[in-house]
């Protein structure tokens, strides 16, 4: 058997992410920084305990505590500078990680406290992209689109939808809802959806992370969501008898044959509860049954976490090789929200000679 692919390999070949919370990846040295400039106190000053604390905190076993973590970073991501700071921070990371194509969310009604407009918000963050996009050369290292996200628990998804369309040709891409599951279905936010969708644009739902299929199926035959957010809890339809052989209900197979994205993040969904452990995680049974897989770090200062490394996670438990890794990484260029001929070019021209060159040294 062929040798197993290596995190620094990994890293080195292209990637791409599509489910990424900017809040949720902001470095600790910043927080602490941003912290001490707005007067917010957080449960560590030194980076590396800061680090440790939202890990820690992180590891709550239910969605609604891992979520209660982002009042340390929302909490100083209130004025342009922070938010220009913390998305050119972003996509330098990412682009370090060896990420060539990214989809970053965030909610731009939680960075409202201190008097920026919702459009101020947006404009802050794209400014932050387009400056820590550009290499010392001035050349793009990175792709960066934004998803604009709506809070599933709040009544504002119209207005962030309208904001996703009047910013749809200047770098944001889509949109999302997010937050605790239970109890706020998508249905609660059609109107947002269908007003998207009169508008052909593009957007994710965040289902069947900690809800089960009445969410998924709300999300794509009510709403009518291009992608699915996690999604993880599609295998409570799908039945595997002893010998291995799976029988998929009609929404599984739905959701199958219509090729819908699944963004997977799985150190995360470890963290929720949403999966045992990185081993016994769906996306080993999914990525066998063909579902349209992608592997998503979710958010990485949580979950202290990467592509690379979720890459890696998922070499050691499941022994991927480089066919799977280029699998995942072309269904998530596949499946992003910019048009098909970019997603081609990028696929042809820059993943694929990538992994060729990786697998196959000259
Ligand atoms: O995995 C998640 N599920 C639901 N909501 C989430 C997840 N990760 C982050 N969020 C929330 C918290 C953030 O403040 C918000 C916008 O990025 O989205
Ligand atoms: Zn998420």
């Amino acid at each position: 058997m062929s040798r197993l692919p290596t995190p620094e390999e990994i890293r080195a070949v292209p990637k791409v992410l599509l489910h990424d919370h900017l809040d949720g990846g902001v470095r600790p040295a910043t927080i602490i920084d941003l912290a001490r400039d707005y007067g917010h106190t957080l449960p560590s000053t030194d980076a590396d305990g800061l680090a440790s604390w939202f890990r820690e905190a992180s590891n709550a076993g239910s969605l609604e505590r891992y979520l209660e973590t982002f009042a340390h970073t929302v909490g100083v991501m209130q004025t342009r500078e922070a938010l220009v700071r913390v998305a050119a921070e972003c996509a330098e990371d990412l682009a370090d990680d060896g990420v060539v194509y990214a989809e970053v969310r965030y909610a731009p009604e939680l960075h409202t406290s201190n008097g920026l407009s919702l459009d101020q918000v947006v404009e802050a963050v794209l400014e932050g992209f387009r400056l820590g996009s550009a290499g010392p050369d001035g050349r793009p290292r990175i792709r960066v689109g934004t998803l604009l996200t709506a809070m599933r628990h709040q009544a504002r998804s119209m207005e962030i939808a309208e904001l996703a369309v009047r910013y749809r040709d200047v770098g944001v891409v889509g949109f999302d809802i997010a937050g605790a599951e239970a109890g706020y279905p998508p249905t609660r936010h059609l109107d947002a959806f269908e007003y998207l969708q009169r508008e052909n644009a593009h957007f994710t739902i965040h289902a069947g992370e900690a809800f089960g299929l009445p969410s998924i199926w709300q999300a794509i035959q009510w709403c009518g969501a291009d992608r699915l957010g996690h999604g993880v809890r599609i295998i409570d339809d799908i039945a595997v008898s002893a010998d291995g052989e799976a029988k998929l209900g009609r929404l599984a197979a739905y959701v199958r044959d219509k090729r819908i994205p699944l963004e997977m993040c799985p150190a995360s969904n470890v963290q929720t509860g949403a999966a045992a452990s990185i081993a016994e995680h769906p996306i080993g049974l999914l990525r066998r049954l063909h579902f349209r897989v992608t592997v998503n770090t979710d958010n990485r200062l949580m979950s202290d976490t990467s592509v690379s490394r979720e890459f890696a996670s998922l070499v050691d438990a499941f022994g991927y090789g480089w066919d799977d890794l280029q699998w995942f990484t072309v269904n998530a260029m596949k499946s992003a929200f910019i048009p098909f001929d970019e997603r081609l070019a990028l696929i042809n021209d820059v993943i694929k000679p990538g992994f060729a060159a990786m697998a196959r040294p000259a």
